[in-house]
């Protein structure tokens, strides 16, 4: 299959009412891996996954695909960081972006079912989702972006107001579909879990990129004072 990947973004800036939100940011995400946003409130994190996703256009400069953008769209997915659901059941839930990629429903409803078992929702599936805990919503959010594998997967802090062990189970499956070849794109404030996970990080300043590089290599000695700042818990504005 052909890649909507590498995506490439070129002075690409978003404004809102005069004023820049994000850019101009230059970035090429490969077909794999995994790239944590990280960077202070309000630094842009939020802005860039939408203005790679398409949610926002950007004012100047490109962001292109490298498939044309309404094959390129179906082949991603958001999970925003307070979690969505149709007034449905979670079965229903898991069905409709099935249904949305014209799967018949006898598939669909059987995908959705295998999807509720990997992630632990099984017991939950005839349930309305709005009455989920926070936990098992993000868990449904996940599933059902992850359930037609997406080539590229957009989430931002989805893990935001979930404790230790609802966590856990989010990482652990945001990790298998990196695993599996999902390209994840992660904004997160949480500096243990931009460790465990990135591959390659970005750091955002002001709604600029201000340093990025490998995980690794960032977290053990990041090149600017900003960013040595930042992960000493320091406040950086
Ligand atoms: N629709 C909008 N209209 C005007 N300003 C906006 C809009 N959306 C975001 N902003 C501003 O853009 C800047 C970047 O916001 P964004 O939410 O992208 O940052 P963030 O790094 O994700 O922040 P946080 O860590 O607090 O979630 C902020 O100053 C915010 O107030």
């Amino acid at each position: 299959m052909v890649s909507a990947l590498p995506l490439t973004l070129a002075g690409a800036t978003l404004r809102r009412r005069g004023k820049v939100l994000v850019g101009p940011v230059d970035l090429k995400l490969g077909e794999r891996g995994v790239t944590v946003v990280i960077g202070p409130n309000g630094s842009g994190k939020t802005s860039l996954l939408r203005m790679m996703h398409g949610l926002q256009r950007v004012a100047a400069g490109s962001v292109t695909w490298s498939l044309p953008d309404t094959e390129a769209r179906r082949r991603q997915a958001y999970v925003f960081q307070q979690p969505i659901a149709l007034r449905r059941s979670v079965l229903a839930n898991l069905v409709f972006p099935l249904r949305l990629h014209g799967m018949p429903r006898a598939q669909a409803t059987a995908m959705a079912r295998t999807a509720a078992s990997r992630f632990d929702l099984t017991a939950k599936l005839e349930q309305s989702a709005p009455s989920l805990s926070g936990g098992e919503m993000q868990r449904l959010a996940l599933a059902r972006a992850l359930i037609a594998t997406p080539e590229i997967l957009f989430a931002d802090e989805p893990c935001a107001a979930l404790d230790g062990s609802a966590t856990r189970q989010i990482e652990s499956h945001l990790v298998e579909a990196a695993a599996s070849g999902t390209r994840l794109v992660m904004a997160t404030h949480d500096m243990g879990q931009a460790r465990r996970i990135a591959d390659d990080v970005i750091f955002l300043l002001h709604g600029r990129i201000h340093e990025t590089g490998p995980a690794t290599a960032f977290f053990d000695g990041p090149d600017t004072a900003e960013a040595r700042a930042f992960l000493r818990g320091d406040i950086v504005d």
